[in-house]
């Protein structure tokens, strides 16, 4: 294959105390794709996210990025990275244009090129009015599209998205599906975290479903519907993480809700 390695993954495990919550995980990324990185809560996506941004030592097995080893000690990888955690500590306090510059300061951008880049950005997003006020008076999905902006603001070739799409409008989903698909189409490459299964259908080039730390099914969505004879990534969900106990569970839950529930 031709195609340029941005990021793999060989043999990797990581385990917390005694629990291992990746289990030799093998993964290959090429540029300009976007791969869909599904699985059940608490399956170790976001382990797997944080460890490849560098945030979590001790695992065993090697993560390379752009072609590099990323235990070598050089972190000047992270600078071609952008990055929207699942749960974000943002700082309150700072207004966005405080926060943006900031953050932009910290990939290399120059103070007035990232106030002028992240108040064009905020201005796509409808949010030019609030660029002075604090991002304790932003409402979640402001938020949100303040972290997407900082994750694109100095134009990294390699994109992190847990759960990027929490708290945005229905308008703003579209066009974050769109500039996903623009910016593949330039080269960039997208690792997408995420348990909205219709949006992971329609982006994905790639879709890799991690159970209990594993490597399950890594395929085209195509693929993954010819091998399971099933309809949607929903469905190839459920079969493949034989979960079927839906309604039982729903049922369950109703009961317990209605027990015992005379009001003083
Ligand atoms: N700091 C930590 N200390 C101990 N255990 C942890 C820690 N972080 C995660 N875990 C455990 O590792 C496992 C994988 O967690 P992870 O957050 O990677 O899952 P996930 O696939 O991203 O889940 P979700 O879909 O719910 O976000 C879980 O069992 C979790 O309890």
């Amino acid at each position: 294959m031709n195609e340029e390695k941005v990021l793999s993954l060989i043999d990797v495990s990581k385990s917390y105390g005694n629990k291992r919550v990746l289990q030799g995980v093998n993964l290959e990324v090429y540029k300009g794709h976007i791969i869909g990185y599904i699985g059940p809560n608490g399956a170790g996506k976001s382990t797997t996210v944080k460890l490849m941004l560098g945030l979590l030592n001790d695992y065993s097995g090697k993560v390379e990025i752009f072609g590099s080893d990323i235990s070598n000690g050089d972190i000047s990888y992270k600078k071609r990275i952008g990055y929207v955690p699942e749960t974000a500590e943002i700082y309150e306090n700072l207004t966005a244009c405080e926060y943006l510059t900031f953050t932009g300061e910290l990939y290399g951008l120059k103070s007035d090129v990232a106030e002028k880049k992240a108040l064009d950005l905020m201005k796509e997003f409808n949010l030019e009015a609030s660029f002075h006020q604090r991002l304790s008076s932003f409402s979640k999905g402001m938020k949100q599209k303040v972290l997407i902006i900082s994750s694109l603001l100095h134009d990294p070739d390699l994109l992190f998205y847990d759960e990027p799409l929490s708290g945005l409008d229905a308008n703003s989903v579209i066009i974050i599906k769109e500039l996903l698909a623009k910016l593949a189409l330039q080269g960039k490459t997208i690792f997408y975290s995420s348990h909205i299964m219709d949006v992971v259908e329609k982006i994905s080039n790639r879709i890799v479903l991690l159970v209990e730390g594993r490597v399950v099914a890594d395929g085209t969505f195509d693929e993954l519907k010819t091998q399971n004879k099933e309809g949607s990534l929903e469905n190839i969900f459920n079969q493949l993480t034989g979960f079927t106990q839906h309604a039982e569970i729903a049922g369950k839950i109703v009961d317990i809700v209605s027990e015992d529930s005379t009001h003083e």
